[in-house]
């Protein structure tokens, strides 16, 4: 068993986490539950600031909210001192509601309304990503409506395939985001942008993938990029004052997961950024990264109790709990693998090997594989590790189930940051037929 932050097993052999017994949060929260490790979180959001200090080298970590975000997760954000990426107009409704400084928000997206530009126009969000023609042409119409320049970022596909699941690929020639880089689309997007006069270039973007555990693929990527820069400043003069590689530093999810440190994929991208700047005679540009489940992924562990079981005779032992796909869909879109434990008795003897499956009416909604537990009843509850990134944040309601809620742990005080939803909250939005419909 592998504890992450600061979670510990107690005296009672309850799994404990920021000095709050699990077992107690559920008995008073209920389950299924979401808890985070805010220390860890501001660990991780430290490493980042300090790798960059280190180098000396001007940076914004830009967490990606796309991975977890709520008002409470925006202001431990604001607190630590990074950067935001939004990516839709509620991302950005989150972020403003925190009382975010809109400075530090980076809008992407690759389809951005009319509206969720003027939003972010309006809130003079610090930069925009653009992904493609359609947007920009927005983009300048609309700035030059608020009479405003707007800084934007270009996104670029590099053609990079990095090694991890293709759902979650992102860099690719083949992609739905970006322009791309070898196919001449980045050019003629510097070229309009240079025209335009409601925008101004501040750099380019680039984001391979995510769940990523090597360097090669950035480095490759940065390679690439400074290949363009050099034909945009033979062209046009242009030189960049930022190069965002974007995110996908790859986490602990299993034992099959061993990543590297964030310093090593930090010193080995600004090392090659560093050649590539003086070959072209340029200042190092600001460097921007985007990490969304690095910052938050294995600090989030849920909570479910254990419901009804099914054994299949010579087959397998099937182990109920109350969540599944709705609060954590990863398993059945990615296959995604996790570990958990039983956190009323972390320390029992292993019994059997159980899947754990979810309570949805799909088949698929399968949470883990084979694996191996005391023998599980409903008087337990299982902790699911490593849930903080994509959990919460892909979270739905199929078959009209409610969405857990929220704690946040640290120094043994315990915050609930989103509550659960009711069922009063699943109708919400429903409206009644009319009564005379039928007439
Ligand atoms: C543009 C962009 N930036 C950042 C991220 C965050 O990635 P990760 O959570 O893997 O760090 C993503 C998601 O993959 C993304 O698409
Ligand atoms: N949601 C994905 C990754 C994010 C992809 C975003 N570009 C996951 O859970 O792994």
């Amino acid at each position: 068993m592998y504890l992450h932050g600061t979670s510990r097993v107690n005296k009672q052999g309850h799994l404990e986490i920021g000095g709050i017994d699990t077992i107690e949060l559920t008995k008073k929260y209920g389950t299924p539950l979401y808890v985070y490790d805010v220390a860890l979180i501001r660990e991780r959001a430290k490493n980042f600031r300090d790798t960059f200090a280190k180098l000396g080298i001007k940076a914004q970590v830009a967490y990606a909210s796309k991975a977890f975000s709520t008002v409470a997760m925006i202001q431990l954000v604001e607190e630590e001192g990074l950067s935001l990426d939004v990516v839709s107009g509620g991302e950005l409704y989150t972020a403003l509601q925190a009382g975010f400084p809109v400075e530090r928000i980076h809008f992407h997206g690759n389809n951005k309304s009319y509206e969720e530009l003027e939003m972010a126009i309006k809130h003079q969000v610090g930069c925009i990503v653009v992904d493609n023609f359609y947007e920009l042409t927005l983009l300048d119409e609309i700035s030059n409506k608020h009479q405003v320049q707007t800084p934007i970022l270009l996104r670029v596909t590099p053609g990079i395939e990095a090694h991890t699941h293709d759902y979650i690929l992102t860099g690719q020639e083949d992609s739905k985001f970006g322009f791309g880089l070898e196919n001449g689309q980045a050019d003629t997007a510097v070229e309009t942008v240079l025209s335009l006069s409601g925008v101004s270039l501040l750099g380019i973007h680039c984001h391979i993938g995510s769940q990523i555990f090597e360097t090669t693929g950035f480095v490759l990527a940065a390679k690439k990029m400074f290949g363009k820069l050099k034909d945009w400043k033979q062209a046009h003069n242009y030189i960049p004052e930022v190069l965002n590689l974007g995110g996908g530093f790859g986490i602990r999810y299993t034992k099959e997961d061993d990543p590297i440190p964030v310093a090593q994929y930090v010193e080995e991208i600004i090392r090659e950024v560093k050649i590539h700047a003086a070959e072209l005679n340029i200042d190092v540009p600001e460097i921007w990264i985007e990490p969304g489940r690095s910052m938050v992924g294995d600090a989030g562990t849920t909570l479910y109790s254990v419901g009804s079981r099914k054994e299949v005779p010579n087959i397998r032992n099937y182990v109920a709990i109350d969540g599944g796909m709705n609060d954590n869909i990863r398993p059945a879109l990615y296959q995604a693998k996790y570990e958990a434990v039983l956190a009323n008795r972390v320390y029992d003897e292993v019994e059997e090997t159980v899947s754990i499956a979810g309570k949805c009416c799909e088949s698929g909604d399968m949470l883990i594989w084979d694996l191996p537990l005391p023998k599980a009843n409903s008087a337990d509850v299982l902790a699911v590790f490593c849930t903080g990134a994509y959990g919460y944040s892909m979270a739905n309601n199929y078959n009209r189930i409610p969405r857990p809620p929220v704690i946040f742990v640290e120094n043994s005080e315990e915050q609930l940051v989103v509550k659960r939803e009711s069922y009063e909250d699943i109708v919400r939005l429903d409206v009644p037929l009319k009564a005379n419909v039928k007439k």
